[in-house]
């Protein structure tokens, strides 16, 4: 897997609000986005799984290339492309449907019928969401019925259902009390192995415990990136020592 991006700005109609922006993501662990609010972090996020095309005021230039293919290109598939980098979002949104016909969903719409297949995706995607046990003897329950840190469990199923290699997530723990955000963190440090993660955060402390890489942003342009341990304990940039002091700009 390589995700590379290169110089890639995005405006919303004439406001830039991501600059100029190149960066290669490392393959598996952990890489949290994190920098003031509005500098950009989210918009940048969404333009790695094309969310942004959704908004008719945006407009994206400059290269992102998955494993090689510019995922912008005109003949590139979004569906395919969004099976392979799947999002979470700061909101649990479980459909209101079963927990079962929730983490099955993509595998539906991909035509998949056969029930042991789909029993076997359910079984393994809620182990690693680390959900199984809470829910193995209610699939049928509702999923929007659970507790929002239930909710985002389930909705880290459906993402890993479809086995995406990169997993982007905008504030997932935001909206969580800290023992369903701890709940997610630890399952979080079990799939970083199998997947690319990377996190919006405007948690520095949840930066510094999980991820293995930062990447700091402001005003739309992003300042440093590299190893957390680096960045945190030496960053190279005085703005990132300051935000991380607490001096905002
Ligand atoms: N749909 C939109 N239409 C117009 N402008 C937008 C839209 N979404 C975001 N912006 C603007 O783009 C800039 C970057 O916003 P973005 O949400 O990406 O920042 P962020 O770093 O994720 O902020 P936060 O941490 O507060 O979520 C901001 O100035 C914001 O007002």
């Amino acid at each position: 897997m390589s995700l590379q991006v290169e110089n890639l700005s995005v405006y919303y109609g004439d406001v830039k609000a991501v600059k100029n922006v190149s960066i290669d993501f490392p393959d598996k662990g952990i890489t949290a986005l994190i920098g003031p609010s509005g500098c950009g972090k989210s918009t940048f996020l969404k333009t790695l799984n094309r969310m942004n095309d959704l908004i008719p005021s945006v407009k994206v230039e400059g290269l992102v290339t998955l494993n090689g293919k510019n995922i912008y290109a005109p003949d590139a598939k979004v569906t395919s492309l969004r099976q392979k980098v799947g999002l979470v979002f700061q909101q649990p949104n479980p459909f209101p449907f079963s927990i079962y016909e929730n983490v099955v969903y993509g595998l539906r719409v991909d035509g998949i019928k056969d029930k042991q297949v789909l029993d076997e995706a359910v079984e393994v995607s809620l182990k690693k969401a680390a959900i199984w046990d809470e829910v193995k003897d209610k699939l049928q329950t509702r999923a929007d019925k659970l507790s929002g840190g239930q909710q985002q469990r389930i909705c880290m199923a459906r993402v890993l259902a479809m086995k995406p290699d990169i997993i982007l997530m905008d504030e997932p723990t935001s909206a969580l009390d800290p023992i369903s955000t701890k709940a997610i963190e630890d399952m979080l440090d079990q799939i970083k192995k199998e997947h690319t993660i990377i996190m919006v955060t405007h948690n520095l402390q949840q930066a510094a415990r999980i991820s293995d890489y930062t990447a700091f942003f402001s005003k739309g342009e992003l300042i440093e990136v590299g190893k957390t341990k680096q960045v945190f304990l030496n960053p190279e940039k005085k703005a990132t020592e300051n935000y991380l002091a607490g001096k905002l700009e």
